[in-house]
């Protein structure tokens, strides 16, 4: 199980927002009861890149999901260009040759967590896409060869974490999307689990985007979900 000094950083919080003065607006009411947001390329083309700085240098824990999958050159260098801003987390597409470009980019400090397959595909949309392996396979077959790439953490649904874990091992980050607290709308997600499954499943790091961004309390959504992840007492 894994083992945080500050169970908050379990959180994810996925700032989908359109604009830097929302996504402030939205952690001043979270507060301190959410420590790791997660910025991508909506805010980030809006701004959110020095958000991300501007939080990192603020003691928060930044995960930058800018999704990057290029030729590897293109890869490595755009890696090397975010690897300054005080990220935690940089996500990049689990393909072979952009998973290694990656991890020759990176400075230090900075993590490459590979996307296996994206919780909003089922089976039929992984047939749609061209793909012969059911989704719980190809995720397997991704998570072996982020491994092999020496990857730092794996993104998947909760539903095929222990899979991952089996396959990656016990000190690769296992990091999932796709997580709604009980009776929550699913909105586009198709793989999903709820706080309480992904901690059973021995999962680092849950993000929540939605479920929190949209509601009247924010801050009691966020607490509610620590609260989840946090291991009976015994
Ligand atoms: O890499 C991700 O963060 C990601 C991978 C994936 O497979 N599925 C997925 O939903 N995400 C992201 O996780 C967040 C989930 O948001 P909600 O569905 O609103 O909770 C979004 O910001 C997605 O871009």
């Amino acid at each position: 199980m894994p083992d945080f000094a500050d169970p908050r950083d379990r959180l994810i919080v996925a700032l989908d927002l359109p604009s830097v003065a929302e996504a402030e607006a939205l952690i001043d009411r979270i507060g301190d009861a959410a420590t790791f947001y997660k910025i991508g390329y909506r805010l980030g083309y809006a701004g959110g890149l020095a958000l991300a700085a501007d939080l990192a240098r603020r003691g928060l824990k930044v995960f930058l999901d800018l999704k990057l999958h290029d030729i590897g050159n293109t890869v490595e260098e755009g890696v090397r260009a975010v690897s300054d801003l005080g990220a935690t987390f940089l996500t990049v597409h689990a393909y072979p040759q952009t998973m290694r470009a990656a991890l020759r980019g990176r400075g230090a400090g900075l993590k490459i967590l590979a996307v296996t397959v994206l919780t909003s595909y089922d089976d039929a949309d992984a047939a749609e896409a061209g793909y012969a392996l059911p989704v719980g396979e190809l995720v397997a077959r991704r998570a072996a060869q982020a491994a092999e790439a020496g990857i730092d953490g794996i993104v998947c649904s909760a539903a095929e974490a222990e899979r991952v874990r089996a396959i990656a091992g016990p000190d690769r980050l296992i990091v999932t999307p796709g997580i709604r607290p009980a009776g929550a709308d699913h909105g586009d997600q198709k793989r999903v689990m709820t706080p309480g499954q992904a901690r059973a499943a021995w999962i680092d790091h849950v993000v929540v985007g939605r479920p929190i961004t949209g509601a009247a309390d924010p801050r009691a959504v966020a607490q509610a979900i620590v609260a989840e992840m946090q291991p009976a007492a015994p």
